[in-house]
């Protein structure tokens, strides 16, 4: 318990923590009030019992004096308006303080998602490459929703009720030490066992429930997200199976938690009533006079008509931190992730004047960790060139592009840009020099000039320079001429309105928008027509010496126009590669490298 606790303080900012304390004094605070409202019963039920108490009371009879009651009957109706009162202020109180303590969890549902969504999309891309985007997404819209709504609304109001409880037994306590421990023996210890018998159970089904809930939303985003092939082989039922039966699970651990929560209400609620008509048959015995018996029975049915709610919402509270124990062990696990990729937008760029290094580098996939892409890996590429990669599939092509772009991080080896070594403090504003065509493009559901304009704010879009990449990228004809809102036509989900080449086209012009000195194409012009695909390479080559460029291609049609092409080939154990220039001979060939031809 003081571990979970210490998760769920630690989960909050400075400003919530701040916050929270404000909560707990107004939760102490409604306490006392509620406390007051069943203490002030006890005065009216004594006068209401026995009217002639206003005259043997110090107190009473000094109020009766002081404001000029007229008769006993009259002391009591004010008696009785103000008792009123108290109670619908401390109703009133409570009512005021649920909803600010509601209204603070509600925000923490916010502030919690941004936080963890934000913690995500600042690690580094090798963090994406081994966890499941549908994992990130469930996290973010549906874990948050259980941890708030399961584990921190209730854990709210287990402290607000605890607090009323414990108000509520210390004054019954003064007014009879035996009855209130008598109480609390009785519902602590019926609390207790049923707490005991249950807990290994909620944190067992939780964490089934978590599992469930994971699959259901990977059934989900993976056959909507590969809608096409799902058509093509059939697998609608098999998704739906898999959906439905991960629902079915999510609803049948949902419900037993809920049925474990909520059931010990009737068994306290019983006892508790029973043991009402026992205590004032018990009362009536040492008395033996009703009206005697009537203020002391008006107290215990009062504090039982709040202390068991309180209590049974205590046990719920108790029983939810349980439940919702694997959302808050994974949140607070993410959130503690560190942040490493820099945000910021603006700032310098690292402009490559004299050339572009990979020195000495060694890479294995952190997932596989067995298989070297690259060992020992050396490459260097003059600024403003063209230059080629080349070699098989599989033979880490892309792999190479990922660590240039800055995307992943070798083991051991660096990238340096005119010397100056490429590392977490200057990765971003190198990236800001680079225009990026990989091999799927991404597209937006987002009008054409979004889409080119990737991540700019739709009034901040500058629309001249995104018909000049648009053009150098060969789409403006077919922009202007098919689309009915030309530039501000939508493209639907993923560019679903668009044929492979025009996607990949827009992709380039994307590339192309920022005007950046560094372009790496990966695979761009391979769903292209023979024309279409000399326009663009005229493009490129019309960009060469003032650019350097990148270039992954399987097409020699690609390749022709690099100065100098990288063959990647595999060879023992791990990937072997080769350099390979066309006439320059003050390139450095990589340790053990052979230079290789390409056929034209
Ligand atoms: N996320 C990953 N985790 C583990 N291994 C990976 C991952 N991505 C790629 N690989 C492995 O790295 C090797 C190089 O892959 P890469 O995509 O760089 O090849 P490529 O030359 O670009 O291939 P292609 O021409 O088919 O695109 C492959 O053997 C591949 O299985």
């Amino acid at each position: 318990m003081p571990d979970t606790l210490k998760k769920v303080w630690a989960l909050f900012s400075a400003a919530e923590q701040r916050k929270a304390l404000w909560m707990l004094l107004l939760i102490i605070l409604m306490a006392m009030a509620e406390t007051a409202g069943v203490l002030s019963i006890m005065p009216f039920l004594s006068v209401l019992a026995r009217p002639a108490i206003v005259h043997e009371n110090r107190w009473l009879g000094e109020a009766f004096k002081a404001l000029n009651f007229a008769d006993e009957a009259s002391f009591i109706t004010v008696l009785g308006l103000i008792t009123m009162a108290v109670v619908i202020a401390s109703s009133a109180f409570k009512t005021l303080t649920f909803h600010l303590v509601g209204r603070f969890v509600h925000m923490l549902r916010r502030s919690l998602a941004v936080r963890l969504l934000s913690t995500y999309l600042r690690q580094p891309y090798e963090f994406f490459l081994t966890r499941n985007s549908s994992e990130l997404t469930k996290n973010v819209l549906s874990e948050v929703d259980q941890l708030v709504f399961e584990l921190l609304q209730p854990l709210s109001m287990l402290i607000a009720q605890g607090v009323v409880a414990l108000a509520i037994i210390v004054m019954v306590f003064v007014y009879d030490p035996w009855m209130a421990l008598c109480i609390v023996a009785t519902v602590g210890l019926l609390y207790g066992a049923i707490y005991v018998l249950v807990r290994r159970r909620l944190v067992h089904i939780g964490a089934a429930r978590q599992a469930a809930d994971a699959n259901r939303f990977q059934a989900c985003s993976e056959v909507l997200g590969g809608i096409k092939d799902v058509k093509i082989t059939h697998a609608t039922d098999a998704y739906l199976q898999r959906f439905s039966h991960a629902s079915r699970e999510l609803s049948r651990h949902s419900a037993t938690a809920e049925t474990l929560s909520q059931s010990p209400l009737y068994i306290v609620e019983a006892v508790g009533y029973t043991g009402l008509i026992a205590i004032s048959l018990v009362l009536l015995w040492r008395s033996g006079d009703i009206a005697h018996v009537l203020p002391a029975l008006g107290l215990y049915g009062f504090a039982a008509y709040r202390l068991l709610p309180a209590v049974q919402i205590m046990y719920r509270g108790m029983a939810r931190l349980r439940f919702s124990a694997a959302p808050l062990n994974s949140i607070h696990r993410d959130l503690q992730l560190i942040e490493v990729d820099d945000p910021a937008p603006g700032g310098k760029v690292v402009v490559p004047r004299h050339c572009i290094e990979l020195e000495r580098i060694s890479y294995a996939y952190p997932n596989s960790p067995e298989k070297p892409i690259f060992s020992s890996f050396s490459l260097t590429i003059p600024a403003n060139t063209t230059v080629g990669i080349a070699g098989p599939s599989g033979a880490g092509k892309s792999t190479l592009m990922d660590l240039m772009l800055g995307l992943q991080r070798p083991q051991l080896g660096v990238l340096k840009v005119d010397g100056a070594v490429i590392d977490a403090t200057n990765v971003g504003a190198w990236q800001r020099a680079i225009g990026y065509v990989p091999q799927h493009i991404y597209l937006a559901d987002a009008t054409v000039a979004e889409n080119i304009a990737f991540g700019v704010a739709r009034q901040a879009i500058d629309m001249g320079a995104v018909e000049r990449a648009a053009r150098a990228a060969q789409i403006h004809d077919m922009i202007a001429g098919d689309l009915a809102q030309g530039y501000l036509t939508p493209l639907g989900e993923r560019g679903i309105r668009l044929s492979g080449g025009q996607r990949q086209r827009i992709g380039i012009a994307r590339a192309l928008y920022r005007d950046p000195p560094v372009l790496f194409f990966d695979e761009a012009t391979s769903a292209l027509d023979a024309q279409t695909e000399e326009a663009l390479n005229e493009a490129i080559r019309s960009l060469s010496g003032s650019k350097t460029i990148i270039v992954i291609a399987h097409k020699e049609s690609s390749l022709r126009d690099c100065r100098q092409v990288v063959m990647l080939g595999q060879g023992r154990g791990a990937a072997v590669q080769a350099a390979v220039r066309l006439g320059d001979s003050s390139l450095d060939y990589p340790d053990g490298a052979e230079p290789i031809e390409p056929s034209r």
